[in-house]
């Protein structure tokens, strides 16, 4: 797959590492930023990354600032994303398993990198489960 991947300069630190996370997989990352940890606004690399995965250039996003809500807030602003917001296992896998989330939106201040990197390999390795689901992730896009 082909995964953007983008933060802020408050999750700018596990963009690095989960960089390494998605290419052990095999995925191609799709870095659009940010590139130091200078300050920087969320919404710039939030939207990118949003408007990549609606696009159809890249098939899934991973965005993280300091919380992961600035970042849900403006992807989910994108038509076509569903972003989801997590800070445990559970809810990565189901929003992968039952919402078919083409967005994962992390916070660097919530949550530590080992948990980062385990949601993120989980996230990226489970299947949309379809029947029912698929009926309600159509009524999301039917807006
Ligand atoms: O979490 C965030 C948005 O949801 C940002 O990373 C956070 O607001 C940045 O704050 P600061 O400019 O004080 O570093």
């Amino acid at each position: 797959m082909k995964v953007a991947i983008g933060s802020d300069h408050g999750g700018f630190d596990y963009k690095e590492r989960l960089k390494a996370v998605v290419a052990d997989l095999g995925h191609e990352v799709v870095d659009v930023g940010c590139h130091s940890c200078d300050s920087t606004d969320y919404p710039l690399q939030g939207r990118e990354v949003a408007r990549l995965v609606a696009g159809g250039e890249c098939e899934r996003g991973i965005l993280i600032c300091g919380t992961g809500i600035g970042m849900s807030m403006t992807a989910n602003r994108v038509p076509g994303v569903r972003a989801a917001l997590c800070h445990e296992l559970f809810t990565a896998r189901m929003s992968r398993e039952h919402n078919d989330a083409n967005v994962l939106c992390l916070g660097q201040r919530v949550i530590g990198l080992g948990l980062a990197e385990e949601m993120v390999r989980l996230w990226l390795e489970t299947p949309f489960s379809g029947g029912r689901h698929a009926r309600r992730v159509a009524l999301i896009e039917a807006g």
